[in-house]
């Protein structure tokens, strides 16, 4: 969701800064903006060099697909394939009719440009799951019976033969565009606005950053030569990933995962490949970094398949649980427990925590790098968010927002995820965490 009213042009006239839906915070900020551009600026070189392109359009995609099919249309443009992403909320939030307004609140722009794709081209339309390492196909349960304990989840995949799909071959030439599509009205000025956007979204770069690449496939092919092939990064991935500092102590996978740059199940084959190339046996112990490296991105998984049966709990205040069933009722009932808990509203706690103005040293400095990168560790994102939520007492998800404005690596399912789960527990709300 970028925010298109910083662009100097007319269009900026009509629309509003997005905000976060709780606390009203900037959805995007510049780092995953710009990181985002940099990303589809790389996709159009890709598909260009298989003799194809990218058509970039600014605007509302329910109103913009429909203007283009029509337009396709009027000059004989017949459409024979259409394939895009599949949203993993959805299923819930179309059945679960009772809340819709969590539907309407929540997951919005999401199920609005599904439903306006289906109404338009609802023959010539293929939904396909491809975020996840998993296929949710090939697992023996439904997203409603993940299991709501990760290593009970990560338990059954592992006794799966095959667990990650092969990988499709990606072709060296692709169908080239109509020229009539360069005709539609808008599609002109998309790279120019594209630009202009790029450069109302610059900053200055802080060279101590964690994360100094930029977006693209093309980077992210890169980076993942470099840390499993080139370095002994992998190989030494358990030993190293709880650091803090620098660009080595873990993967650095995650913003070209969220923005699909990067293949989950590419890693996995890659990892494979590594295996096989340094002969390592699979142990599971300290020393075998390939066999963490699959645990963590197994944990991406996780909180997409348990976000996928449980709607749109994942942003509730009481987070998973299910708070109509008769234990959360009874649970509501008890003095000390989560789902009862009072959180605070503090602003000036909020502000200070937000800009690493606390006092607490440790937190502060982890704060600073988030504001100052869009970027920080995991042990870091533990620490501010376990101390926002469990020392200040504040709404979790004033904090979840914050990180959702800010890291380039923001993923709905990974960051409310995480800001919620613990020791998920049948009789226990645990925001944040171990
Ligand atoms: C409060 C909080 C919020 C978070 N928000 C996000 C987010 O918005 N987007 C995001 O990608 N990750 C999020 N994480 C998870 C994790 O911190 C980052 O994925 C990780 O720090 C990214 O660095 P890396 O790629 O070097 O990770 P590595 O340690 O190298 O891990 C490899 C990959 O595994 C996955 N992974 C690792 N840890 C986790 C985890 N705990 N949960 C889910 N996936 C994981 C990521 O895709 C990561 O790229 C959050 C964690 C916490 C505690």
């Amino acid at each position: 969701m970028i925010d298109l009213s910083k662009l100097n042009s007319r269009l900026s006239t009509d629309y509003k800064t997005p905000t976060t839906w709780n606390f009203h915070i900037e959805r995007c900020a510049n780092y995953r903006t710009r990181f985002v551009i940099e990303s589809v600026m790389a996709l159009e070189k890709e598909l260009q060099k298989r003799k194809s392109n990218l058509l970039i359009l600014f605007g509302k995609p329910e109103r913009l697909l429909k203007e283009l099919s029509e337009f396709l249309k009027k000059n004989d443009c017949e459409i024979h394939q259409i394939h895009t992403h599949k949203e993993v909320s959805r299923t819930l939030m179309k059945r679960n009719t009772r809340k819709s307004h969590f539907m309407k609140k929540y997951a919005y722009e999401e199920l609005v440009v599904e439903k306006e794709l289906t109404k338009i081209w609802n023959k010539t339309i293929a939904f396909h799951h491809d975020t996840t390492m998993i296929h949710p196909d090939d697992v023996d349960f439904t997203f409603e019976q993940t299991p709501k304990v990760y290593a009970h989840f990560r338990r059954r995949i592992e006794k799966m033969n095959q667990p990650v799909r092969p990988l499709l071959q990606i072709p060296d030439e692709l169908p080239a565009f109509p020229d009539i599509i360069w005709k539609f009205p808008q599609s002109e000025q998309g790279k120019d606005l594209l630009e202009e956007l790029y450069e109302a979204f610059a900053f200055e770069k802080d060279e101590r950053s964690a994360f100094p690449w930029p977006g693209g496939e093309d980077a992210a092919r890169k980076r993942l030569e470099n840390y499993l092939f080139k370095t002994d990064g992998a190989i030494n991935y358990k030993q190293t990933r709880n650091g803090m500092i620098g660009t080595e102590y873990s993967t650095k996978f995650s913003a070209y995962l969220s923005h699909g740059c990067l293949s989950p199940r590419l890693i996995w084959h890659e990892l494979n490949r590594l295996q096989s190339q340094k002969k390592i046996d699979k142990t599971g112990g300290d020393e075998d970094g390939i066999y963490w490296i699959r645990f963590e991105l197994l944990w991406r998984d996780f909180f997409r398949f348990l976000v996928a049966g449980s709607g749109n709990r994942v942003f509730h205040l009481h987070g998973f649980r299910d708070m109509s069933n008769k234990e959360a009722q009874e649970d509501l009932k008890k003095k000390n427990s989560y789902s009862n808990k009072v959180w605070k509203s503090n602003n000036d706690q909020f502000n200070k925590w937000k800009v690493g103005q606390t006092g607490m040293p440790y937190i502060d400095a982890s704060m600073r790098e988030l504001i100052n990168t869009g970027f920080l560790n995991n042990r870091g994102r533990q620490n501010v968010a376990s101390y926002i939520a469990k020392d200040l007492e504040l709404d979790w998800r004033i904090g979840a927002e914050w990180f959702e404005s800010l890291l380039k690596d923001h993923d709905v399912y990974s960051n409310y995820g995480n800001w919620q789960y613990g020791k998920y527990k049948k009789d226990l709300f645990h925001c944040l965490l171990h």
